[in-house]
């Protein structure tokens, strides 16, 4: 990213990423505590960190390949000679270890979940104040066999013997397992311990700070010229949309997209909520007609899902094309969604539409000021920047909206049941005041029909699933463990009010393995 002055003085901690989907969790960790951080490419010059200005310590993350493999990544060795201290997680610690020489080898057994270690430095380092036995999130399979001459071990369990190392006259630390995961009980401990007593960090970033250093930035890069905003009502773009109006005025115009996959109501509902407040110029574009038309037939998930994504773009360029002027497109784009379109170094789980789903041809140059960041960031963002509850507590919908949640092939009828059956359960997640407890609740089709029994007669007709989950930001989750009276109630009114649903099912898989949404 290129920074502007007022960010060129802020401490940072950069972290090199080394392709693992957890790993912009070490960022928002150290951000969590006031310590500004950024996720760069492995290939990031030890030149190109300096040049990020007042880099007070660099974390290598972890990645899923082995160190020894062939073409495996890497990193400048220069990053050694910053005169900064380095810590190395897992496959960090093993490329830390390689470049050392020391030996890195396939371990007999692979270590995965949680485990004990045992610490020998509590007084001072990475484990300050820990206790000698501290639980972490082990996920490797490989193991340092040799160590490099001039590290130290500091913990050690029966499978890793060399759990944790350290060469102090260097100031180089490394971790084999993940301190950035909650299952580490202490793990942000010891990234505060590295920031503050290691890096010697004072603490200089907060939410104004950012909120001040994107203004600047969304200042410096758009200058006199014009910014369309594709805005939702969702929380991320709403926030953006608050951003951009600081920074550039009525130099923004939003576009909001009703493309007939919407919530029952929720055209209405957005631009009563919006338009005209926070100084936002909202234009409303029926689209309906151009989604339907191109989603015709087209079954795959994926191929709907870049359709959705080009079309939105298509929509934009065509307002675009009625004002003067306009090169940027700003999107609430968060971290989330970048990472699951796959990055380099990350697979691909699902092309979100704003991101995967870009048309190649896109001639607008994107404004993404929240791409950092992560679901629960944004809602403290939001609140800081005076927006009411009712706009940051929104759950979040997607935008390919109740396209992804009728499965398959898209059509009037099946959308309408969608529509219709989330409706009901929305109404009673509010009836019962569950709507912040449960982080998303949504109804799916899967286009499955079976045998039921209505007023004495033969159904042969669709099944709805519920999908509601907790989590904190969308990266994990778990089904919500929602009412069994409460679910009967919800199920009665599907089937009695929806015409052609039979039957109710109700999804208790967590994120991981399936995902929230179905498709
Ligand atoms: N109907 C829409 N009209 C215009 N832009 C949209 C629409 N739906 C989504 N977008 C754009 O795509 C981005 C990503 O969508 P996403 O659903 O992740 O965010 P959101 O809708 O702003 O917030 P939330 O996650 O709370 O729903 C939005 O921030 C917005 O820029
Ligand atoms: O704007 C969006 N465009 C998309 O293409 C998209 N796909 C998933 N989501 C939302 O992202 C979060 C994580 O979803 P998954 O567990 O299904 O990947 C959940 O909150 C999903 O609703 C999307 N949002
Ligand atoms: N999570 C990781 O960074 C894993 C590193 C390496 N591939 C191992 O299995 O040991
Ligand atoms: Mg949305």
């Amino acid at each position: 990213m290129k920074l502007t002055a007022t960010l060129k003085t802020i401490e940072k901690i950069i972290v090199l990423d080394f392709g693992s989907q957890y790993n912009q969790l070490i960022t928002r960790r150290i951000r969590e505590f006031g310590v500004f951080s950024e996720l760069l490419p492995n290939d990031t010059s030890a030149e190109a960190i300096k040049a990020e200005g007042n880099v007070i310590g660099v974390v290598l993350s972890g990645g899923p390949h082995s160190v020894y493999a062939e073409d495996a990544f890497t990193v400048d060795p220069a990053i050694f000679e910053l005169g900064v201290p380095v810590l190395g997680i897992c496959y960090g610690m093993q490329l830390t270890t390689q470049l050392f020489n020391g030996k890195v080898e396939k371990a007999n057994k692979r270590e995965y979940g949680r485990s004990t270690i045992n610490i020998t430095e509590t007084a001072a380092g990475l484990f300050d104040g820990l206790a000698t036995e501290e639980q972490v999130l082990m996920s490797h399979g490989d193991l340092i066999t040799e160590l490099p001459e001039g590290f130290e071990v500091t913990a050690s369990n029966d499978h890793c013997p060399i759990a944790a190392f350290q060469n102090t006259a260097r100031n180089i630390y490394g971790v084999q397992f993940h301190p950035e995961v909650r299952h580490s009980t202490h793990g942000t401990e010891m990234l505060r311990n590295f920031a503050f007593d290691i890096c010697k960090a004072k603490g200089d970033w907060t939410m104004d700070s950012f909120i001040d250093f994107q203004i600047a930035k969304i200042r410096e890069q758009v200058g006199d010229r014009k910014v369309l905003l594709g805005l939702s009502g969702g929380v991320d773009s709403s926030v953006v949309g608050v951003l951009l109006q600081k920074a550039i005025g009525d130099q923004l115009t939003c576009i909001f997209v009703d493309h007939g996959l919407l919530r029952k109501g929720e055209g209405d509902a957005v631009m009563e909520a919006l338009s005209g407040k926070f100084g936002l110029n909202i234009i409303r574009v029926d689209a309906k007609e151009r989604f339907f038309t191109k989603l015709h037939g087209v079954s795959d998930p994926e191929q709907k899902r870049k359709i959705i994504g080009n079309e939105f773009v298509y929509v934009f360029d065509d307002e675009a094309s009625k004002l003067e002027g306009v090169d940027f497109l700003a999107q609430g784009t968060l971290y989330t969604d970048i990472i699951e379109s796959g990055t380099k170094t990350a697979q691909t789980i699902k092309s979100h539409h704003n991101v995967g789903g870009l048309p190649e041809d896109m001639e607008f140059e994107l404004i993404e000021p929240l791409s950092t960041l992560f679901k629960d960031e944004v809602r403290s963002l939001g609140t800081t920047l005076g927006m009411p509850d009712s706009i940051v507590w929104r759950q979040p919908f997607p935008g390919p909206g109740l396209g992804i949640r009728v499965l398959g092939e898209i059509t009037d009828e099946k959308v309408e049941i969608v529509r219709e059956s989330d409706a009901i359960l929305r109404e009673e997640i509010a009836n019962h005041g569950l709507e912040r407890e449960v982080w998303q609740y949504f109804t799916v089709l899967p286009g499955i029909r079976s045998v039921g029994v209505m007023g004495d007669g033969r159904t042969y007709d669709y099944t709805i699933g519920i999908r509601a989950v907790t989590s904190i930001d969308g990266m994990t989750g778990e089904f919500a463990r929602i009412d069994w009276d409460i679910l009967q109630k919800i199920s009665t009114r599907i089937v009695n009010e929806v015409a052609h649903v039979n039957r109710v099912v109700y999804d208790i898989t967590g994120k991981p393995p399936a995902t929230i949404e179905w498709e």
